[in-house]
């Protein structure tokens, strides 16, 4: 009898589990899946293409030695990227890839027999195409309530329970990275634990908008209206990006109030409060604060290590990962729950590397980049408030007088500005949050170091020439359109000027 690809895959690991080192297992391996299988060939799926090339070079041809012992004949070990889960968000580096989707969404009559979680499964698999997926682990349950949450969590909670009720709209506004997405699709997991069958919408506010301009153009608008307004939930990331936009804000409106109207519950996040989105029309800023408008703050120190652990916890790292250097991580990353996050997959890769056991010094030497990052966003922050940015600027980055000027010190000016990291920038990641700083960057490394455009790329997690273009050419066109824009691009290259 042949076996399917995840049973050979299993074999081989399972030999792997006892040969190698723990962490380079759960780093490297754990996070894989099998693709495809033949009799000469097994095909494996890394969530990235840095782990790909490293379990090729590092792990295929142990691998494929266990072949002939594991299943009776050798098998060549492949690694690839699993195109999928690249396009998912970092920290799932750590979890088992999504089940299968399973067939048909309502059930009619007492085809209600299938259990809760399946149907669930179903539900989200069968969600209108215009809905992103939801992420498996934003449930309230990975949520860690403390001081600069608790209003939002509660509010949250609240929504979930009695849709379309008190909270409604809720708002959530907040910093980068601070679990306002996390909060939102809380929501929609509890909403859909108790009806597996509820119509959760989740988009961003980009995907509206284009979609509603490609309606436009393909005068399908009538459709673009039912698809939207035919959901029990509707979630919609970041709102600010509604900013100017007129045609789309009047069609936001319309759609608001009929999910509103129908009482259906809407739940929208945002950096900033609806009063201080700029250029958002006055009859949205009134609604979106007739419901609950809640903000997400930074953790302090000891919900950092509650958060730390808890995501230990759920990867199962509690043994891997000791709880001074959780504190240590603490005590340091102070600047978003993703980048404490961050952290610790870094800090796994790191220890990995180096087949060393996980201790604060390792922390300190793997984390280095990134301590230095938060250094500068508080140095920043600092310099802001005392006024100190103009006559002492590389200093106030967090850059040691003297530095040269290099894509990474440009990284590390443009995170503090935008209070984000510099890892944040090099990453995959294509939240807009990143995606603005990230193009900054990229024109002000090629304005002020006048690299090549593959030079560029490869300064920000080897992206590709045209990728690089159109950055260049977002970033253009957004100082084009915002004054204010240009004036915070500019004084960064003021700052990073005085370097050169
Ligand atoms: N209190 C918390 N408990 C557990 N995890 C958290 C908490 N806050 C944030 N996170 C985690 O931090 C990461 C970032 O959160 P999320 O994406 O919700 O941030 P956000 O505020 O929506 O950021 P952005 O504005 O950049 O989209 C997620 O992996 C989320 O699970």
């Amino acid at each position: 009898m042949s076996l399917s690809a995840a049973e050979v895959w299993d074999r081989l690991l399972a030999r792997a589990r006892q040969e190698l080192p723990e962490q380079t297992f759960r780093t490297w391996l754990e996070p894989t899946a099998a693709l495809s299988v033949d009799d000469r060939t097994i095909v494996v799926g890394t969530p990235d293409r840095f782990s790909a090339e490293w379990n090729e070079s590092k792990h295929a041809a142990l691998l494929s030695s266990y072949a002939p012992v594991a299943l009776g004949h050798p098998v060549h070990v492949v690694f690839t990227v699993d195109e999928e889960r690249e396009k998912k968000p970092q920290i799932d580096f750590f979890i088992a890839p999504p089940p299968p989707v399973l067939p048909e969404r309502r059930p009619t009559g007492g085809d209600r027999a299938t259990s809760t979680l399946d149907a669930r499964r179903s539900t989200l698999g069968n969600a209108p195409a215009i809905s992103a997926p939801l992420n498996p682990r934003y449930t309230f349950d990975h949520f860690v309530i403390g001081k600069s949450n608790d209003v939002a969590a509660a509010a949250s909670q609240g929504a979930a329970q009695a849709p379309g009720k008190v909270y409604n709209p809720l708002f959530i506004y907040g910093d980068t990275g601070l679990g306002k997405t996390h909060l939102m699709q809380g929501v929609a997991h509890a909403m859909l634990e108790r009806d597996p069958y509820t119509r959760i919408t989740y988009i961003g506010t980009e995907q509206f908008t284009n979609e509603f301009v490609a309606a436009i153009q393909s005068r399908t608008t009538a459709e673009f209206r039912r698809r939207y307004r035919e959901t029990d939930l509707l979630l919609v990331d970041d709102v600010q990006f509604l900013k100017g936009k007129e045609t789309t804000q009047e069609e936001f409106f319309h759609t608001f109030n009929a999910i509103y109207e129908a009482g259906r519950q809407i739940c929208l996040t945002s950096d900033r409060p609806p009063k201080e989105i700029p250029g958002l029309e006055a009859r949205l800023v009134s609604r979106f604060e007739w419901g609950m408008v809640a903000h997400v703050d930074l953790p302090e120190f000891e919900h950092r290590v509650a958060i730390l652990r808890k995501k230990a916890e759920l990867d199962h790292l509690e043994l891997t990962i000791p709880d001074e250097v959780l504190e240590f991580i603490a005590q340091h990353v102070k600047s978003s729950v993703r980048e404490l996050e961050g952290s610790i997959i870094k800090l796994l890769a790191y220890a990995s590397l180096k087949r060393g056991d996980i201790t604060v010094d390792l922390a300190r030497e793997a984390l280095r980049d990134k301590l230095r990052s938060e250094g500068a966003v508080e140095a920043l922050a600092v310099a802001a408030r005392t006024g100190t940015l103009v006559s002492a600027p590389g200093q106030a980055l967090g850059i040691p007088a003297g530095s040269p000027l290099t894509p990474f010190v440009i990284q590390q000016a443009v995170s503090a500005e935008w209070g984000v990291t510099p890892d944040g920038l090099q990453s995959k990641t294509r939240t807009k949050t990143l995606t603005v700083p990230r193009q900054v960057a990229m024109w002000l490394t090629r304005e002020l170091l006048a690299l090549q455009l593959v030079e560029i790329g490869s300064a920000f997690g080897g992206r590709d020439h045209s990728t690089v273009i159109h950055s260049l050419e977002r970033a253009v066109a957004m100082m084009a359109e915002d004054e204010a824009f240009r004036a915070r691009v500019e004084k960064v290259r003021r700052v990073l000027e005085t370097l050169r």
